[in-house]
């Protein structure tokens, strides 16, 4: 049998997302390319790349080819879209899919040729871009093509966007570059100006995920790990310990600018809309929003209740491999074939 496998891809800063129709999430892996420094040739894309980030001898080189949700490295970023979109193929699956790849709202249009371009490149018959949120509210089954406020805070790793969708469109947004790893170089230095220690971003990311907070409570106050560092003064290792105390107030920068995205839109967005919003709740998505105390600090801001994603890494691919059967939507997308 023929069959066309058309895809939904969530080409993230941090992870790349693959939703194939009728299938499901295929690809789930992080955005990572190893290559030898020589000579440019791609050694291990995704999980195990991620593995030699900031452990690589000088030959190899482990590169993240997306920052702030943009393409940075075009040449590796075409060379992980080419490997993801070619595991995906199967005997069965013979003719080139259609691709939707969600990207941030606020990127420019040279950033957005950039990613049609690499996807027509990677294989795709035809690519069209869909904004992250929209593809979020898609994904998470929101009626988006009804007049009703829908606000969807998407927090990623490079981009925090937010967005109210109603009747099919994207209304009034706001989109940061600052997200989850504007997060992690929070925690390294706290940790480099606090303890004279220094930390890698990865290890910056596990301090996050493990006892990350940003609303007040005794038991994300309990919260501790300990992280192995180079002490500054003596250049030799140091242990030390972390507490979620600390690890709340290391994140209160970025995630300000996160609550000042939402309040910007809040008040942007058109009273009729807002009265949807406060009775539906502020919809939260993306890695970021797992974040312990984020939906609580969102309601306290803003006095909207918070419902959050139940697979919040997911949605943005889920959405774009699922408005290709949205036939007013996809015909509003930019697109190339
Ligand atoms: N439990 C958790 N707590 C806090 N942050 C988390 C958690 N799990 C993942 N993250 C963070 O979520 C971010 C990745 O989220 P996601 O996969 O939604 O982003 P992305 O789609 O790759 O990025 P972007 O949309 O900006 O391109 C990373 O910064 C990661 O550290």
């Amino acid at each position: 049998m023929v069959v066309r496998r058309d895809l939904g891809i969530d080409l993230g800063t941090a992870n790349t997302l693959v939703y194939m129709k009728g299938k499901g999430i295929v690809i789930n892996e992080p955005s990572v390319v190893a290559m030898n420094a020589d000579t440019g040739e791609v050694i291990k894309v995704g999980l195990e790349a991620k593995m030699m980030l900031g452990k690589t001898p000088a030959s190899i080189v482990a590169v993240r080819p997306l920052r702030d949700g943009v393409i940075a490295d075009y040449d590796v970023a075409l060379a992980m879209l080419k490997y993801f979109i070619g595991k995906t193929r199967t005997s069965i699956a013979f003719f080139k899919p259609r691709v939707v790849i969600g990207v941030p709202i606020g990127i420019t249009d040279v950033e957005k040729r950039a990613i049609l371009e690499a996807g027509l490149e990677a294989g795709a018959a035809r690519v069209f871009l869909i904004e992250e949120p929209m593809a979020s509210a898609i994904g998470l089954g929101l009626d988006v093509e009804e007049p009703n406020g829908n606000m969807i805070v998407d927090i990623g790793g490079g981009t925090t966007e937010v967005a109210v969708i109603s009747l099919g469109s994207i209304v009034v947004w706001e989109s940061i570059r600052i997200a989850g790893d504007e997060m992690d170089e929070a925690i390294v230095q706290y940790v480099r100006e606090t303890y004279r220690v220094a930390i890698g971003e990865r290890t910056g990311e596990r301090i996050k995920i493990e006892i990350g907070n940003v609303f007040p409570s005794p038991e994300y106050d309990g919260l501790e790990t300990i992280v192995t560092g180079i002490d500054l003064s003596t250049g030799l290792p140091r242990r030390i310990t972390i507490r979620g105390g600390e690890v709340r107030e290391a994140l209160m920068v970025p995630v300000n600018a996160i609550i000042d995205a939402i309040k910007t839109t809040l008040e942007k967005t058109p009273p009729e809309l807002v009265t949807d919003i406060v009775e539906r709740g502020i919809v939260t998505s993306g890695g970021g929003s797992l974040t312990r105390g984020m939906d609580k600090l969102i309601e306290k801001e803003t006095g909207i209740k918070v419902v959050r994603a139940e697979d919040p890494m997911s949605s943005v691919a889920i959405g774009a491999g699922k408005v290709l059967d949205k036939v007013d939507i996809l015909k509003k997308l930019q697109q190339v074939d």
